[in-house]
This record gives C-alpha cells, sequence and structure tokens, in this order.
C-alpha cells in the first residue's frame, strides 16, 4: 500500500523516515514554502534538526499529490484534526485513516477516531500510538508502538504495512482504550513535570505516576476501553516514557510550572487540552480525576504549584 503523512511536524517527518525505508512516502506540509524548503534541502530544520529526509520522501503542500496514497496518516496536533479533515473533507472520503494524535478534543469531549468518523464518515479510521519520541524514531532507534483498529482485518493489514525495520506494531481492535492511554498519559506527565520541577523528588513522581494510572484506568472503563489496553504500549508504556523523559514536551512544560519559568507557547503540548476536556467530563459523570483536575487548574493558572499539593494532599484518606 502506498503511504502519504499528512502534518509535517516532528512526528510526522519522523514517521515518513521511518517508513521511507519500505518504499516511497509523501510528507504534506500545509505550508507550501515550508514544503519547498524541506524537499530542497532534505531536512525539517524547524522541528527535527540534523536528520536527513531520505530521497524517497517526496515533500508537498499540493493536496492531490498527497492523496495518491491508500493510506494517510495523520500527524497533526488532535486540537487541530477536525479543521484539517473538515477541509478536505471529500477529497479523503474512503481512504485508509490513521490518526496519529493523541488527546481528547476539548469542545466536544472525542478521541481522534470519533472525529475522523464524524468529518469523513466513510473513511476507514485507525489510530497509531504508544511510547516513541521522534527524534528516536527518526534516527532509527527500535520503538513498539499499538495499531488500533476496530476492523480486525484491516487492523492487520495496516500492521503489516506500516511495521518498518524499526517500528514493531502490535495490533489492538480496542481503539477506545488505545487512544486514551495516549491521551491521559501526556496529563500525567504534565503532573510529573511540574513535580519534579518544584523539587518533590523521585517518591512523588512515583505516586503521581501510580495514582495517575489508576485514574487513567478508571476514565477508560467509564468510556467502554478494555481494562488490558491500557496495561499495554498504549498505556502504561507511554505514561512511563512520558513521565520520566526530558524529551517529552508535555514533560517539560510541567517541569516550566514547576520551575515557575516560562515555556515556549507555540509547543505543541497535548496535556493541556486534554486536562481540561478530562476535566469537564469528570465534573459531568461524578467520576474522581483530582490529579487530571489539579493539572487542568495549575496548567491554566488557576492554581499554584503549592495549592495543587494542597489540593491532593488535602484529600480524604481511602483505600488504594
Ligand atoms: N513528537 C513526538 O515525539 C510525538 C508526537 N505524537 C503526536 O503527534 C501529534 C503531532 O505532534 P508533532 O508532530 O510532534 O507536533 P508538531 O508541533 O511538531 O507538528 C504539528 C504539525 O501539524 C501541522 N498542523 C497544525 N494544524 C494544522 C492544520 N489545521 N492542518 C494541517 N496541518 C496542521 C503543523 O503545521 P505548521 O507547522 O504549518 O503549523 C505541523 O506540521 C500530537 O498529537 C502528538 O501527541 C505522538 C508520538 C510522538
Ligand atoms: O507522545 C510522545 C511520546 O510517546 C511524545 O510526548 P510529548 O508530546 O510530550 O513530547
Amino acid at each position: 500500500m502506498s503511504v502519504s503523512v499528512l502534518g509535517s511536524g516532528a512526528f510526522g517527518s519522523a514517521l515518513a523516515i521511518s517508513l521511507a525505508g519500505q518504499g516511497p512516502v509523501t510528507l504534506w506540509a500545509r505550508d507550501a514554502e515550508q514544503a519547498r524548503q524541506m524537499q530542497q534541502t532534505r531536512e525539517n530544520s524547524g522541528r527535527l534538526p540534523g536528520v536527513t529526509l531520505p530521497a524517497n520522501i517526496s515533500v508537498t503542500a499540493e493536496f492531490e499529490h498527497a492523496m495518491q496514497a491508500e493510506v494517510i496518516l495523520l500527524a497533526v496536533p488532535m486540537q487541530k484534526l477536525r479543521d484539517a479533515l473538515s477541509v478536505h473533507t471529500e477529497r479523503l472520503s474512503g481512504k485508509m485513516l490513521v490518526a496519529c494524535c493523541k488527546g481528547i478534543e476539548m469542545t466536544s469531549g472525542v478521541g481522534p477516531i470519533a472525529v475522523i468518523t464524524q468529518t469523513v464518515p466513510d473513511a476507514h479510521p485507525a489510530l497509531l500510538t504508544g511510547p516513541s519520541f521522534a527524534d528516536d524514531i527518526a534516527r532509527g532507534l527500535p520503538t513498539a508502538l499499538t495499531l488500533a483498529c476496530a476492523d480486525a482485518t484491516l487492523g492487520e493489514d495496516l500492521q503489516q504495512e506500516l511495521t518498518t525495520a524499526n517500528l514493531r506494531l502490535y495490533r489492538t481492535t480496542d481503539t477506545v482504550g488505545a487512544e486514551l492511554g495516549g491521551a491521559l498519559k501526556n496529563v500525567m506527565a504534565i503532573g510529573c513535570g511540574a513535580a519534579i520541577g518544584a523539587g518533590l523528588g523521585d517518591s512523588a513522581r512515583a505516586a503521581l505516576i501510580t495514582r495517575g494510572f489508576a485514574e487513567m484506568q478508571r476514565f477508560a472503563a467509564l468510556r467502554g476501553a478494555q481494562p488490558d489496553t491500557l496495561m499495554g504500549l498504549s498505556g502504561l508504556g507511554d505514561l512511563v516514557l512520558t513521565c520520566t523523559s526530558e524529551l517529552s514536551r508535555n514533560y517539560r512544560f510541567g517541569l516550566s510550572l514547576g520551575l515557575n519559568k516560562p515555556f515556549d507557547s507555540a509547543t505543541t503540548v497535548e496535556g493541556v487540552a486534554t486536562a481540561q476536556a478530562v476535566s469537564k467530563i469528570a465534573a459531568t459523570e461524578g467520576l474522581d480525576m483530582p490529579i487530571s483536575t489539579t493539572v487542568a487548574k495549575l496548567s491554566s493558572g488557576a492554581y499554584s504549584v503549592t495549592d495543587a499539593i494542597q489540593a491532593l494532599l488535602g484529600r480524604p484518606l481511602k483505600e488504594e
């Protein structure tokens, strides 16, 4: 199957590089000048500096060119996915659309699969998620990801097609669990970064990861996910990676909150909007999500780090 990647940011470029080992890939950028520069210099200097784009990646801003492929990877931020798809609904119709974003849409409370289904009703949606930094993938380091597709047969085909020399894909039909693992771990990573930034120590981080994981499982169960999915790469795997590495933008954003230092607002930090979405859903559903709610308040400026610590430690004692 031929593959195009929509979105030429860090992750889209990294996936294109890995997939280029299997055959030609089209990488679509919405900005014509950026596409021209990448095509000419063979580098994404803004988001993936120092990594060469293989010769069989064609970078283009012409949407029609990208639509020649059968499989389209959607590597745009979660909060931009609906807009990105809406302008091309007709052209995307009938395609295999693989969401590569992690998050819950703030305005609707749904994940990427529902956004695809609502904007391109006759597309075949799937999700690629799991622990992976763009930089690692682009440099050819080994990575294991989850390919989630409700259609088991299509999921197997996509697993075969998108596995590369350094990307080992596992598959699941539980798209709900897979997308929630990837979305919620970003919220916990902000909390962990804030804890480390504020000097609360590694024990506090371990508590946040563990109790954060309990929240992730609770939320996923409410939405009908299979418990096992959260134990896999898309849940626990990505939670561990993102809460412990300064390569994570969510973690670094949290660090900046803890250190009370500014953070570049142009950086994609998916956990901020997702924390707002989760905290709203939790309130509506009466679900106990204290870490997510605290991260939502901390990242919006409603809470200081001291407020956040008090909010979490001052809760009534309970069974684990
Ligand atoms: N980076 C990573 O290590 C990983 C990222 N992901 C996920 O991948 C998704 C994308 O992240 P990442 O690539 O890192 O983000 P970046 O900020 O590096 O890139 C985002 C890309 O999306 C494009 N874009 C934004 N809005 C639109 C739109 N409306 N239409 C078309 N294109 C648009 C941007 O274009 P422009 O430059 O013109 O603004 C840019 O090319 C996120 O959900 C993230 O969680 C998943 C795993 C790893
Ligand atoms: O999703 C990721 C790792 O799996 C990337 O994390 P960040 O978006 O926090 O950089």
